[in-house]
């Protein structure tokens, strides 16, 4: 269980980006959101120990963040930072994903199954031999989400994880992120992208001026005044409403539900 109690937090400048805010989360996909500026990094970085709360406390499975460095923590939490491009430095993939578990002392025959595993997981199976750079943007994502995967974490922090991918791209990430959910790994998506809320989450968690202001099932979440946090409703809802459907996920349940309607 990742656990924020009452968390303030403070920059050296005096901005308070965080004031009191308490969640926590399991093996689910939460989506954090919210407007510019409202402390969603700064949120994500306090649950891998990279900040520590001004006031309050964070524990990641128990461990209370200010007590763990950030290499143990890690072990615990992976955080996959937006645009992974400016990660990459090793010649092939094989290599890339072993940087970590190598750094862990674990056995060549160790490194090997968690590179495997990473990969597959990643649904990267068979770019062993690649070169980082020469793969497109939606394969760098997943080969960023990889290297996390391979220090075996519980949980996943993905920061805009779709952003700049065409279609294709998005949903390999998207297929990546569910196999993961399915293997029990618990995952919090930082995002802007209200489409990727409503295919992927199951809670949604807003953030707006340091504060939360709602935390609760996707269906309830877009049911608020989005725009008064500078957020838009997906098309996809718009459409379902205006038909008189209601709430659905996909494009699919839309014509489900309007196939079903016209019966
Ligand atoms: N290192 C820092 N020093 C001082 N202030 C900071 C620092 N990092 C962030 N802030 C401020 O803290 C507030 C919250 O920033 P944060 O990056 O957590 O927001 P965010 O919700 O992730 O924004 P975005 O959607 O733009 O990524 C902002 O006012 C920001 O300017």
């Amino acid at each position: 269980m990742l656990r924020v109690e009452n968390v303030w937090h403070v920059y050296e400048t005096g901005r308070e980006a965080l004031k009191g805010v308490s969640f926590e989360m399991g093996e689910e996909i939460v989506a954090l959101v919210g407007p510019n500026g409202s402390g969603k990094t700064t949120l994500a970085k306090h649950l891998n120990g990279l900040l520590k709360p001004t006031r309050g406390r964070v524990t990641v499975d128990g461990m209370d963040t200010r007590e763990h460095t950030v290499a143990e923590l890690s072990t615990k939490v992976g955080y996959v930072f937006q645009n992974p491009e400016h990660m990459f430095f090793e010649e092939n993939v094989f290599r890339e994903v072993a940087f970590g578990p190598r750094n862990l002392g674990l056995s060549e025959e160790e490194i090997e199954e968690r590179v495997r595993w990473a990969l597959r997981a990643a649904n990267l199976e068979g770019y062993w031999e690649r070169t980082p750079y020469s793969m497109s943007g939606g394969e760098k994502q997943r080969l960023a989400i990889a290297c996390v995967l391979a220090m075996k974490p519980k949980y996943l922090i993905l920061d805009e994880p779709t952003t700049g991918l065409d279609a294709r791209s998005s949903s390999s990430v998207i297929d990546a992120v569910r196999k993961l959910r399915s293997e029990g790994h618990g995952i919090l998506l930082i995002t802007h992208d209200m489409d990727l809320v409503l295919e992927l989450a199951e809670r949604v968690l807003l953030l707006h001026d340091g504060r939360k202001v709602f935390d609760g099932p996707v269906e309830e979440f877009f049911s608020l005044e989005l725009h008064d946090f500078g957020l838009e409703k997906p098309e996809l809802l718009r459409i379902s409403e205006g038909a008189g459907v209601g709430f659905v996920r996909s494009v699919r349940e839309l014509v489900d539900a309007l196939a079903g309607g016209a019966v």
